[in-house]
Parts: C-alpha cells; structure tokens; sequence
C-alpha cells in the first residue's frame, strides 16, 4: 500500500478530529455545548464531549484500516455503526451521532475521490450515500420520526445530496467571512449564522418544531447582519443562548455540519483564508445555500 495515500488520508481524519473540537470550543454557542455550559443539553457536558472526540479519532482510525485493507464499504459502514454503540456504552448518551456518521462518509470519499476537491467529494458523497441508504434499513431515532411526521431532510437528504451545507454554504461562507473580516472568531459566527439558515436540522425539530426551526433561522440571519455591520455580536450570542436553554431548543445538526466546515478547511489548507484565495473550491451546484452564497 502507498504509503503517503496512508499519510494523505490519516492527516484527512486528524483534521475531522481537530473540526470537531472547534466545533466545540467556539463560545458562546446558543443552546449547544461549549467552554461556558452544556445549553440545552444537561446530558452532556464538555468534558463527556472531549471523551467523544477520542471515540470519533479511534473510529476513524479504523475506517482507515478497513480502507488500507481494501475491504468493502459494507464493512466500515459496521464500522460506522460500531462506533455509534461505544458512544452510548461509554458515555451513555447522544454526543456526535451525526459527526460519527457524517465525518465516516466524508473521510471514505476523501479516499475514493483522492483528492480535496469540493466537487468531486461531493459526488462521492452523494454516492457512497445512495449505496448505504439503498440497503439500510429505518432505524427508530429522533431523525426518522420527524422525517415522518414534517417531511424533513435531515441528515439522510443532506447525504444524498452530497453535504451541501458543507461545501456550497458553510466553505463559501467561511471563506467570504474571513476575507471580510480577516478575523477567526467573526468567520466562524458568521459560518454559524449561515449554517443556522440552511440546515434542516431534524434536532431542532424534534425539540421544538416547526417554529423552533423558524426561531433558528431567524435568529441567524439576525447574527450574520450583527457581524456585517461590525457591532459586538457576543451579547446576542449570550442572549440567545439563555432563550435556547430555556426553550430546550438546540441545533446538534448544524453544530456537526460546522465542525465539518472546520475539518474540511483545515485539512484543504483554507483556514487561515489566505492560502486559499487561489484555491477556493468550487461550490457544488446540487442545491443552493439559504441566503444564496
Ligand atoms: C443515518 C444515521 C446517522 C441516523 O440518522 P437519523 O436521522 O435516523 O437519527 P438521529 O438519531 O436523529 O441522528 C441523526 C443526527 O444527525 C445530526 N443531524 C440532524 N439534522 C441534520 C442535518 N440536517 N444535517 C446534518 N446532520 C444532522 C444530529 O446529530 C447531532 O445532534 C445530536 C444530538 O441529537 P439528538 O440525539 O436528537 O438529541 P438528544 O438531545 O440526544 O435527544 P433528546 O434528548 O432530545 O431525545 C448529536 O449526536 C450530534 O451529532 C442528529 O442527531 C445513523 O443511524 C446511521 O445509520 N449510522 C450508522 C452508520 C455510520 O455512522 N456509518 C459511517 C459512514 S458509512
Ligand atoms: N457542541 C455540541 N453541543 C451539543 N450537541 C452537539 N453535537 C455535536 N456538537 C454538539
């Protein structure tokens, strides 16, 4: 086996792990999970989400192997699930369900397409998904009951239409933002603020609805227009994170959709802004991102 393909897709995971991890870190983040408290979430904590990041690092260290091995998607799709069952062995609870499933897919496509080209990863994206939705059954989950019952996308739409809130709403915003701006902190609120009005995050509604979902997307476009204009965004973000936890609304889609933006910037060379301007990637045209990036 080529040893720098092993390097290429082991630097790929490190930089998933490391997105997940911003993801957390970034503070304050409404009704999720950061440095300051635990939102809308009082089964989880910073450090149980810590313990989940190593969770995610081993089992992308051993979707590598399986790919090394030549083995069939099948299996790191056992792997996929594996990984789901320590997460609620070990730490008895929900952390990164959709991280786990979502960064799997993405670091076996990043194999495939060989490459960090948004496009193409997208197209594998969509494919690998088609072949695991086409053989997996429905399980029981928050996701599939409000799929039924609002006919929402959720993660399985997401998949199939290879991650457009990755690569045609969160990467462009990101990029746009840190042009602007040139400052790491505003980039990623505004990437938030962005990912707040396209996810159709199955989280939200399960929680809180239809209005919950409105709530989030206004409130969104309410953050993006407060980094625009240059005024002090910290006290919105702390209001709206009292009104989330006293609500129970929370957004865990669009948290795992960011973390992914983080990785997948990280590891295409793009955080710092700079280095992209030549390369920046072609957004995918499969859907289009809410405020039309
Ligand atoms: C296909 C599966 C991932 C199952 O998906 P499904 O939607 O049926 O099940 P859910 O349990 O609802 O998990 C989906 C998680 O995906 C995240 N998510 C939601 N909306 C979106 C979206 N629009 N785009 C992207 N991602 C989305 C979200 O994950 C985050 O939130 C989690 C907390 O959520 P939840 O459990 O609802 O909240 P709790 O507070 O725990 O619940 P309550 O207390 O209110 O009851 C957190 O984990 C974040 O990660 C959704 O949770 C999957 O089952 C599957 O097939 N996986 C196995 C195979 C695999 O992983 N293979 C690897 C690659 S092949
Ligand atoms: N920061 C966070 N808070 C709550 N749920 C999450 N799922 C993934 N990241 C999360």
């Amino acid at each position: 086996m080529n040893a720098s393909r092993i390097m290429e897709i082991e630097r790929f995971a490190q930089a998933l792990v490391k997105g997940a991890a911003m993801q957390l870190y970034l503070t304050p983040k409404p009704g999720l999970v950061d440095l300051v408290d635990c939102g809308s979430h009082p089964d989880l904590s910073l450090a149980k989400m810590e313990r989940s990041l190593h969770i995610i690092g081993d089992y992308l260290a051993e979707t590598i192997r399986s790919l090394a091995d030549g083995e069939r998607f099948l299996c790191q799709a056992v792997i996929g699930r594996r990984a789901e069952q320590v997460m609620l062995d070990e730490l008895g609870t929900n952390t990164h369900r959709g991280y786990i499933f979502l960064s799997g897919l993405l670091l076996i496509s990043r194999w495939h397409a060989g490459s960090d080209d948004a496009h193409r990863l997208g197209q594998a994206v969509a494919a690998l998904a088609r072949e695991y939705f086409a053989v997996s059954e429905e399980q029981e989950s928050n996701g599939h009951a409000v799929r039924k019952r609002f006919g929402a996308g959720g993660i399985v739409r997401e998949s199939l239409a290879g991650l457009p809130s990755l690569f045609s709403c969160a990467v462009p915003a990101y990029l746009d933002a840190i042009d602007r701006v040139g400052c790491f902190t505003a980039a990623s609120f505004s990437t938030l603020a962005r990912l707040m009005q396209t996810v159709e995050d199955t989280t939200t509604l399960h929680r809180c609805g239809t209005m919950g979902l409105a709530r989030i997307r206004r409130d969104g476009q309410l953050l993006e227009q407060t980094i625009d204009e240059g005024a002090d965004f910290m006290p919105l973000l702390a209001e709206l994170n009292r009104e989330y936890t006293r609500m129970n609304l929370t957004m865990g889609g669009v948290a795992d959709m960011l973390g992914l933006a983080y990785g997948y910037l990280t590891a295409a060379g793009l955080l710092t802004g700079d280095a992209g301007k030549s390369r920046r990637p072609r957004p995918l045209s499969l859907h289009r991102c809410a405020s039309g990036t």
